[in-house]
């Protein structure tokens, strides 16, 4: 039950100890190899359970079960024509999504480290996924944005996910915002908005009442919905309340 959060501490402190980051690839090596050898290849569904059995034996980065779910009722509910994800890791939430799109569908997913990128990209393939549905850029966010708009065009992106560096969310959504790649009512999850470093995330969000309405912030996954231009804000909760 806490290997949820045990997943976010042992990220952060990915994050805020140097000397630690060794240890990334040591584990984005054993969960790739996990999942690749222990789930039925071709099926999506035996791919998300094999990375809930390595989860329960090893931390995890991956977004896990129970904000998988909530991650699915808004792919089912949006039924977005252009996803993007920040934050592929071995393609866990990749999978998730792709598994529910439309058949039109297509997700776009940005790894920042090659390594992780390919066991990523591999993953994906392995739950029976086309390049056709996807596209991995190998770089970090704020590289992918600006590039953006020729691959999906001006916007349309209806779903997005931020599930990277959590301190990057708030310059990623600016940038988003200023290459116009967002639908007016696209939706937005944010993962681990617990932590600190999500804070200028939150309070640039409740400043912006008139743009983004916060639907709900459940186990540390933040659901925004961007104001379609014409309609007036729903009523949203200040995050701060
Ligand atoms: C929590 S993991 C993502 C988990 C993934 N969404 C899943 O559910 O399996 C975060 C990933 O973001 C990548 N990352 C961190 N900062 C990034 C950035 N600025 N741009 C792109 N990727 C980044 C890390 O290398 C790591 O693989």
């Amino acid at each position: 039950r806490y290997w949820d959060e045990l997943g976010a501490l042992y990220q952060h402190l990915l994050r805020v100890t140097p000397k630690l980051s060794w240890q990334s690839p040591v584990c984005v090596r054993s969960t790739h190899s996990f999942v690749f050898t222990n789930c039925t290849h071709g099926q999506a569904e035996s791919v998300l359970e094999t990375f809930h059995l390595y989860a329960q034996t090893h931390p995890s980065l991956s977004l896990g079960p129970q904000r998988g779910e909530l991650l699915d009722e808004v792919v089912r509910r949006v039924a977005p024509s252009w996803t993007l994800e920040l934050g592929t890791h071995c393609g866990y939430a990749s999978v998730r999504i792709l598994r529910l799109l439309p058949p039109t569908g297509r997700l776009v997913t940005v790894e920042n480290d090659v390594t992780t990128a390919e066991a990523g990209e591999e993953v994906i393939l392995v739950a029976g996924f086309k390049h056709s549905q996807f596209q991995l850029m190998t770089c970090p966010s704020k590289d992918a944005i600006p590039g953006l708009r020729a691959h999906v065009g001006q916007g349309l992106l209806q779903l997005v996910l931020m599930d990277h560096e959590v301190g990057q969310y708030l310059a990623d959504l600016l940038a988003l915002e200023q290459e116009g790649l967002m639908a007016p009512d696209c939706v937005l999850l944010f993962n681990n908005t617990q932590l600190p470093a999500a804070r200028s995330l939150l309070q640039h969000v409740d400043s912006k009442p008139e743009c983004y309405t916060v639907r709900r912030e459940l186990h540390g996954l933040l659901e925004l919905q961007r104001h379609l231009l014409d309609t007036p804000a729903p009523q949203g909760r200040s995050l701060s309340e």
